[in-house]
């Protein structure tokens, strides 16, 4: 399976890039991963309801502009659907066996995702119904697609 990763904004804290190279390093036994960070506006203090959908517009162009035919287009949106490890996984499962050999993952920027990405995507899952900064959701994420991968394989891991 070939999962991309399509994320705004770089990852500027050591400890954070540490985790995700670690998990990063962990799934190559299990999958193609393919992480692309897509440039983040400029996102003031004060910007109004129009200016911040310019933002989220912006990021969203260049972030759709990485979506290729055939890939099964996930979401990371607070208010989607939450999942369990478990649900995950078998959802990642039947996208395999469905046929659907490459999943992407979108993460947005400060603002959040546009409504142009949000109408491509697929699915949109939610982690909780917490905020979780882009940097950390990053490392999150590959962490549960790590996990789904070793619940698929029946492999131990923690619980
Ligand atoms: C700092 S958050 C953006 C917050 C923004 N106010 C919003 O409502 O989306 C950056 C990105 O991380 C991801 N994210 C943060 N928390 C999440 C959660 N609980 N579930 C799913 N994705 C989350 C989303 O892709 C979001 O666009």
């Amino acid at each position: 399976m070939n999962i991309t990763i399509i994320s705004v904004g770089k990852i500027k804290e050591k400890y954070i890039k540490q985790g995700i190279d670690e998990y990063a390093k962990r799934l190559s036994r299990y999958s193609k991963l393919n992480i692309i960070e897509v440039a983040d506006e400029k996102a003031p203090e004060n910007l109004s309801d129009t200016e911040m959908e310019i933002v989220k517009s912006r990021e969203g162009e260049n972030i759709l502009k990485h979506i290729k035919e055939g890939m099964y287009i996930i979401a990371l949106d607070i208010k989607g659907k939450m999942l369990s490890s478990e649900e995950l996984a078998e959802k990642m499962q039947d996208l395999a066996i469905s046929g659907n050999s490459s999943i992407a993952f979108i993460i947005g920027g400060s603002l959040g995702l546009s409504k142009e990405v949000l109408k491509a995507c697929n699915y949109k899952l939610s982690f909780s119904p917490m905020t979780f900064p882009h940097q950390l959701m990053r490392l999150i994420l590959l962490e549960q697609i790590y996990r789904g991968f070793r619940i698929i394989k029946g492999e131990p891991y923690h619980k």
